[in-house]
């Protein structure tokens, strides 16, 4: 069953706000499978990134280029890429923190990059073993190489709507981190609620935040965490605003190994449903997208969080 067969109007008048369009940026293969206790074969991750493709999804983060020490699970970043079977019209984009892992990205052939920043010092130094200031000279010469070699990249900020060791973050500091990011070259930034803290008045705030600095609303996605069971009412807040890029993990996989209290991603079932009810297009088969997440959770030996795919796969 489906939401539209409820014969709900695709759109009543509070929707027209909306956007018409959303695209879903699907980080499951990468937030999700980095937090797992154990490391996931690389056949079950390359056929869990060809199933979300068949799905409908045509941003795939597929892993990262971190210290492989630092995260053990996506270690084998290479050779998920080697052997990944790339679908016509979809990206693959992947992390890289630093000019180490961007060689080994351009050696991997990858088309999009993301640097991932930390709003406050204390995660700068945690994930990043560095400081709110220096991580920009890790960035900077990445941004700059990967925009020289025709990379689209993108910038992630961690801990915008606050932050476990420091509690409450300014937004103008949100804002001045990823204005750097953006002026470094970042073509769009995502603002991360990693620890899943933030409620739908932090999202407007932070957001115009952003645009009163003079940051095209257009230029920003979102990624929450469900915490607190509060990431769609924040996907809606954002969607308000005026956001059509929203982060989410199929089957709502995910975490961060070095933030204890970050629980799994807004589940991109969960988001379809919000977006299917408000009759936002968004190109994803949510039987297929379910039926891939009951799969993965089989892997795992553990059930998907979803409360989509849980309605829906019985
Ligand atoms: C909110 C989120 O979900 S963010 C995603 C989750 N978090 C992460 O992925 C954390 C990623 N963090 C990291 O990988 C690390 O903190 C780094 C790479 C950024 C910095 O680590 P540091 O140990 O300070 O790196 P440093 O530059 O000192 O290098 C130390 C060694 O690691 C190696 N190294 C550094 N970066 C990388 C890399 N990207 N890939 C492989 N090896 C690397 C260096 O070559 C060096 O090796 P050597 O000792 O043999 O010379």
């Amino acid at each position: 069953m489906g939401v539209r067969e409820l014969g709900l109007p695709e759109r009543i008048g509070s929707t027209d706000s909306l956007p018409s369009k959303v695209t879903i940026w699907e980080v499951g293969p990468r937030d999700g499978l980095q937090n797992e206790a154990e490391v996931v074969p690389v056949e079950v991750k390359l056929e869990f990134l060809d199933r979300l493709a068949g799905a409908g999804l045509t941003t795939l983060e597929a892993t990262s280029f971190v210290h492989p020490k630092w995260v053990p699970q996506l270690a084998d970043a290479e050779e998920v890429l080697a052997r990944l079977h790339r679908h016509d019209g979809v990206r693959y984009p992947v992390l890289v923190p630093n000019e180490r892992g961007l060689d080994r990205a351009l050696a991997a052939d990858v088309t999009h990059i993301a640097v991932f920043a930390s709003a406050t010092e204390t995660f700068a130094r945690r994930n990043l073993n560095s400081g709110l200031d220096a991580q920009f000279a890790m960035f900077e010469p990445v941004i700059g190489r990967a925009r020289e070699a025709g990379l689209d990249v993108r910038g992630y900020v961690s801990m915008c709507f606050g932050d476990p060791w420091e509690g409450a973050v300014p937004p103008e500091q949100v804002v001045a981190v990823g204005k750097r990011l953006l002026d470094a070259g970042c073509s769009q930034l995502s603002l991360g609620d990693t620890i899943g803290v933030a409620t739908a008045a932090s999202v407007e705030r932070v957001l115009d935040a952003f645009t009163e600095a003079g940051v095209t609303i257009g230029d920003l996605a979102v990624h929450f965490h469900d915490t607190y069971g509060q990431a769609l009412a924040n996907t809606l807040a954002a969607l308000r605003k005026g956001v059509t890029t929203v982060d989410s993990s199929a089957g709502g996989l995910g975490g961060c190994p070095y933030a204890e209290s970050a629980t799994g991603n807004l589940a991109t079932e969960d988001l379809v449903w919000l977006l299917d009810g408000l009759g936002v297009e968004h190109g994803v088969d949510l039987d297929a997208l379910v039926e891939t997440s009951v799969w993965m959770a089989g892997k795992l030996g553990r059930p998907s969080p979803s409360r989509v795919v849980r309605a829906l796969a019985g």
